[in-house]
């Protein structure tokens, strides 16, 4: 028995309720939306499934969840460059949506662009402590970097670590071969500009997103303890403090069990601290 509530049941927001419920991960659902009759029109659209599940939308029942999604704000456009651009437009949402969220005592993943900056901002607004603050963008990151690796020939495991945005940090040290500096500089510009070519097409990311935020929200409720790329309040690890980033970390039903601190080669070090300083920069303007 898992519930889980979502707050902004938007493109990204509707489609991880539609997945938690039709995939079994989730039994009992509260939908959250500004936009009420939209919230109503997803509930009901997900009871005519047919599938045996109890839905909400009152706000009241935000709380009572074992983890809540943070999806509600304001998505890119391709007038909008990067992810950071959306801090001071989405910070609304998430006080309006923090409000719901005192004395929270599940797991949270936060969604909303920009995710790292986000997912502080709550841990701190909503005195959640860092463990059940969980920031997803490292999944959808590893998925593409896997992506490119193949159109390269490269074999190995895909990893990013980082900033969700242009201080993403795919690893190159962990496969098995060496890559050049400039095939890698070639796959991080790609990553970069890879989620453009999807909001361009389509009017935003979706499907990719939803089904990597749905596999994370299973590993939390069935306590897989599996080590995955998220974005974690850091507290000294790697270094950094006064961030959350994109580090391996074990996740189970109580959220982030362990952050595990890898070697990183120079040109990922150095890759890693410039997403620090972007972050950090990032959080401290959330929090003026
Ligand atoms: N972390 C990731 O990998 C990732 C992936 C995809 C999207 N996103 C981000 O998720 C966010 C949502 O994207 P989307 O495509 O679903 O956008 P969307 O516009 O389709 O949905 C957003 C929803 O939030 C609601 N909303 C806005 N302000 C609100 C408030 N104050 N309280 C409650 N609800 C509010 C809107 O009514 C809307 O239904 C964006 O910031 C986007 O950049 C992140
Ligand atoms: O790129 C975006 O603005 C949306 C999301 O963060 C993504 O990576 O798909």
């Amino acid at each position: 028995m898992t519930s889980l509530s979502v707050m902004g049941v938007g493109k990204i927001g509707g489609e991880v309720a539609y997945l938690a419920s039709v995939l079994g991960i989730a039994d009992e659902i509260c939908l959250y939306d500004s936009n009420a009759a939209l919230a109503h029109a997803q509930a009901l659209d997900i009871l005519h499934t047919g599938i045996d599940l109890s839905v909400s939308t009152d706000p009241d029942d935000i709380s009572g969840a074992d983890i809540a999604v943070f999806s509600a704000g304001i998505a890119r456009t391709p007038d909008i460059k990067t992810r950071a651009d959306l801090l001071s437009v989405n910070l609304p949402a998430a006080d309006d949506c923090a409000a719901f969220l005192e004395g929270y005592s599940g797991v949270l993943i936060t969604i909303t662009n920009p995710m790292d900056a986000n997912n502080y901002y709550l841990h701190r607004r909503c005195s959640i402590p860092r463990e059940r603050c969980i920031g997803f963008g490292g999944q959808l990151d590893a998925a593409r970097f896997s992506g490119y690796l193949g159109e390269y020939g490269i074999p190995g495991d895909a990893w990013v670590l980082g900033e969700h945005g242009e201080h993403q940090v795919p690893l190159f040290s962990t496969l098995p071969g060496d890559v050049p500096e400039d095939i890698r500089n070639e796959i991080l510009g790609k990553m970069r500009r890879s989620s453009m070519e999807v909001i361009r097409g389509k009017g935003g990311t979706v499907f990719g997103p939803a089904w990597h935020i749905a596999s994370l929200i299973r590993n939390v409720a069935d306590n897989t303890h599996a080590v995955l790329p998220v974005s974690c309040v850091l507290d000294g690890e790697y270094g950094v403090s006064g961030c959350s980033l994109g580090v391996p970390a074990r996740i189970g039903q109580s959220g982030i069990e362990e952050i595990i601190e890898w070697d990183l080669d120079a040109w990922e070090k150095a890759r890693f601290m410039e997403a620090a300083a972007a972050s950090c920069a990032l959080c401290r303007r959330a929090d003026e």
